[in-house]
């Protein structure tokens, strides 16, 4: 496991958050601190609050009450974040190269138009492309490129600012597992090369299985924070369900059994996790 350093601010600090939409609260007296290099995956059933926490995090949303501060800084503060989306497939027609779609995560940090700055910028743009290994395709038009490289690319663009923290909204969903492998060693190797921490929401934790420090697990409401060992396990998952729920290792991957039907009869309303057909 990663050893996170214990001598500088927290790169994300929640303390007392509570997060509602009308009645429905997603989750209050919320505590998380995670240091740099960290890795924190983030997980629960549909509708359980994980996007609202990135977005929270991202600053979109405003915590009911409680206090958020990054990098040791109170509040949001967008330069000190990447973000990875979803892997959304770029139209045929877009007309963007993939080093355009990494300019934009340099453009995000307020480089000027001059003469010096603009060659910052390439340089800046080419080591992001050279993190993710893009350079054989990163001047091709972003419509013809593969899910994999451009969700690549977007591991790019969310690092060319060198944020603090890197909030990841299941950036491997629809990729085939090489390429899920891929972008999650990739994400690894940043977090342990410059010391971001990664926020990483996601259905399916045994593609980052190996890299997750801690786990967020957030169920209606209800939510444990810990080590994997200590938060994915029989009895932790069925307090959280409030129902039975089998936690099994095969070989190196989780198998949970009896959340999804959980979630279905529960008040989330759709399936938890796919890891019964890991
Ligand atoms: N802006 C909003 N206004 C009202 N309700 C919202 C808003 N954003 C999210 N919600 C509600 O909050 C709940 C949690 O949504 P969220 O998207 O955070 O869940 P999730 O765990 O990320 O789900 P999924 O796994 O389906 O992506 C949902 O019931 C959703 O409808």
């Amino acid at each position: 496991m990663h050893e996170p350093s214990t001598a500088v601010a927290p790169a994300i600090e929640i303390s007392g958050g509570r997060l509602s939409f009308g009645p429905r609260v997603l989750w209050s007296d919320f505590d998380l601190s995670v240091a740099p290099g960290e890795f924190v995956a983030i997980l629960g059933p549909n509708g359980s609050g994980k996007t609202s926490l990135l977005r929270t995090l991202l600053g979109q949303y405003q915590l009911d009450a409680g206090e958020i501060s990054i990098g040791g800084r109170a509040g949001t503060s967008r330069g000190s974040i990447g973000y990875i989306p979803q892997q959304h497939p770029h139209d045929e027609g877009v007309p963007l190269r993939g080093r355009d779609l990494v300019g934009l995560g340099v453009d995000g940090r307020s480089w000027g138009i001059g003469f010096r700055n603009r060659k910052q910028r390439k340089l800046k743009v080419d080591l992001a492309i050279d993190q993710v290994d893009a350079r054989g395709f990163a001047d091709a038009p972003l419509g013809l490129l593969s899910g994999g490289e451009q969700q690549r690319l977007r591991v790019a663009q969310a690092l060319a600012g060198d944020p603090v923290v890197l909030l990841c909204d299941e950036p491997l969903l629809s990729l085939d597992p090489a390429n899920q492998a891929r972008v999650a060693a990739l994400i690894d190797r940043r977090r342990r090369s410059a010391g971001t921490a990664v926020v990483f929401v996601t259905h399916e934790i045994n593609p980052v299985l190996p890299y997750v420090d801690r786990v967020v697990y957030l169920v209606d409401g209800r939510f444990r924070i810990g080590t994997t060992d200590e938060v994915m396990n029989s009895q932790t998952l069925s307090e959280l369900y409030r129902t039975k729920v089998d936690v099994l290792r095969v070989r190196d991957r989780l198998v949970v059994v009896g959340a999804d039907e959980a979630a279905c009869h529960g008040d989330h309303g759709h399936p938890a996790m796919d890891t019964e057909t890991a």
